[in-house]
């Protein structure tokens, strides 16, 4: 299959090389991977042989290690205006990250409450250098939000914070925590909803634990909102399985077919508390969640970005 070749060919590549930070030749390579994977909505990566899972785990890695160089280096950049937010568009992917917080803004609207509240607190956890998702959500959708953003690396929160502090509002609302999320708990109860980035978690079993934990300290009724991947666009992020989101209900699942790579899912805490009999039973919960979110929410509503599948699995 020209795909998988293709994917094969370009991981070869990016393997060999000595750094991943922002060059023409890793410009040039993951937008290859990038152009490749795109198309290929239907292919059903879990079907693939064990190599390939092999190759692809190991891409996940080495997109995540250029995401975090490419952001700390535009994030320094722009750390170098009197005003960097008023040069966010210098970030190639600017505009992606506008449609994504657009998207999430949607999805989290229809779902998050009956009545027209909004959320008050709002935890985004894996923020990095550059938190864009963040600044965007507080900037045009959710005005009056605090945004609490979480890194397990100090230096990424403080290139992070220096891009919001000369703005008045949104100093205020956007605050930077230094943590392993897996080492923050009771606090974890105060949020409305909580955003996990796409690479926290980098496979099945490490993004388990972190939905796992999110379950056991978040709010009853919180919503949790992820990321994950579709098609071929699971060789580039980490795949979230709506089986491991045990503790919550999974309301729904959109795969966009456009640019914006990540497939968003939103689910909210269970309400009552699960008391689990028995193994027996849990595994009922499990299977019961799975065919829930096949009939939870599939009605179509009109997104503004147009080309969106809201798919149900
Ligand atoms: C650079 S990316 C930023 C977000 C990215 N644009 C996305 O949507 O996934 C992921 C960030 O997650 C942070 N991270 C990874 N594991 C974490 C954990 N267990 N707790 C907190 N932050 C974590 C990394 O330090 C990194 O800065």
């Amino acid at each position: 299959m020209i795909l998988i070749e293709n994917v094969c060919h370009i991981y070869e590549k990016l393997s060999k090389l000595e750094t991943l930070k922002p060059s023409k030749e890793v410009d040039n390579l993951f937008t290859q991977l990038v152009h490749a994977c795109i198309p290929h909505s239907s292919i059903n990566i879990a079907t693939l042989p064990a190599n390939i899972q092999e190759v692809r785990s190991k891409l996940i890695r080495l997109c995540g290690e250029a995401e975090g160089h490419l952001e700390a280096h535009f994030s320094t950049i722009l750390g170098s205006f009197k005003n960097p937010l008023h040069h966010l568009n210098i970030f190639p992917y600017y505009s992606n990250y506008l449609k994504l917080g657009r998207l999430e803004y949607d999805i989290l609207n229809r779902h998050y409450s009956t009545t027209s509240e909004t959320p008050k607190r709002v935890a985004f956890v894996g923020s990095g250098p550059l938190p864009l998702t963040s600044i965007v959500l507080a900037s045009y959708h959710y005005k009056n939000t605090s945004f609490h953003n979480y890194d397990i690396d100090s230096s990424a929160n403080s290139m992070a914070s220096r891009l919001v502090s000369s703005d008045h509002d949104l100093s205020r609302r956007m605050i930077f925590h230094t943590a392993n999320i897996m080492d923050v708990t009771n606090e974890l109860k105060e949020y409305d909803v909580i955003f996990l980035a796409a690479l926290v978690g980098m496979n099945i079993d490490e993004k388990a634990k972190v939905i796992q934990h999110l379950a056991k300290y978040m709010a009853p009724g919180a919503i949790l909102m992820l990321r994950s991947a579709h098609g071929a666009r699971a060789f580039l992020y980490p795949v979230v399985d709506p089986n491991v989101l045990e503790g919550f209900d999974v309301l729904s699942i959109f795969h966009p077919d456009d640019d914006v790579i990540n497939s968003v899912v939103i689910s909210r805490k269970f309400v009552e508390p699960v008391n689990y009999i028995d193994k027996e039973y849990q595994l009922d919960i499990g299977s019961l969640m799975a065919s829930s979110c096949k009939y939870c929410d599939i009605q179509p509503f009109t997104l503004p970005l147009g080309h969106m599948k809201m798919i149900d699995e």
